[in-house]
């Protein structure tokens, strides 16, 4: 992490303070922000917004994840509800001992999905009026959330999911999107162009 403190992480830094997950050896600080709710009958269902100010740059949060094994992913956690809550993750299968002791094991990586716990489950997406961007920390298994500007008082703390394309519901920012759509912006004619070829 860039911004990571150093010093006893046994005082946590103060809620809200731009620092993140410690690189102490085995610690790692659980940075919550002072000035979220959580609202709970939003057009996407509950949501994170701010109560106060935010400045830009200010740890909002870091959650710690389970990294679900890719077979039990695939075999139940992706027929549940539960899937929409879970984060594509990296997954490195365990070595067996004897390829262990050979001098350099290969370990194929693929992914997987991890469950996030604490409030980075209740981050919601915006494709165009993000405010929060994350990061994932693979050894420490956290995601940290950062606001990406300053966020007023009563604005919704949104993240993005990725690939729009691949979202599993339907925006409830569309009308809002179609609004502020830029009328000069010819990107969606486009596609079509590219399709009709
Ligand atoms: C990680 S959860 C976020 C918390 C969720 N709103 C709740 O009440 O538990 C992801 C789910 O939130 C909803 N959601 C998130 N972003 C949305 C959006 N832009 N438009 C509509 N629904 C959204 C979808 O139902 C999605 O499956």
């Amino acid at each position: 992490m860039s911004n990571s403190t150093k010093g006893s992480s046994r005082n946590p830094p103060k809620t809200g303070q731009a620092v993140a997950a410690s690189d102490e050896a085995g610690e790692i600080s659980l940075t919550r922000g002072e000035n979220l709710v959580l609202v709970l009958d939003t057009p996407k269902g509950r949501g994170v917004f701010a109560s106060k100010d935010i400045p830009a740059k200010t740890v909002l949060e870091v959650s710690p994840v389970l990294v679900l094994d890719p077979v039990e992913n695939s075999e139940h956690i992706c027929k549940t509800d539960l899937y929409n809550y879970t984060y594509n993750w990296p997954y490195m299968p365990p070595i067996p001992a004897k390829v262990q002791q050979e001098a350099s094991p290969k370990s194929k990586i693929t992914t997987t999905q991890a469950v996030i716990f604490g409030l980075g489950s209740m981050f919601n997406h915006s494709t165009m009026f993000q405010n929060v961007g994350w990061e994932r920390d693979v050894t420490k298994l956290v995601i940290t959330y950062t606001s990406l500007r300053d966020i007023k008082a009563g604005e919704e703390l949104c993240i993005s999911y990725g690939d729009v394309g691949r979202l599993t519901f339907k925006d409830a920012d569309h009308a809002r999107m179609e609004a502020e759509k830029d009328p000069d912006d010819w990107t969606d004619m486009l596609d079509i162009i590219d399709y009709i070829d």
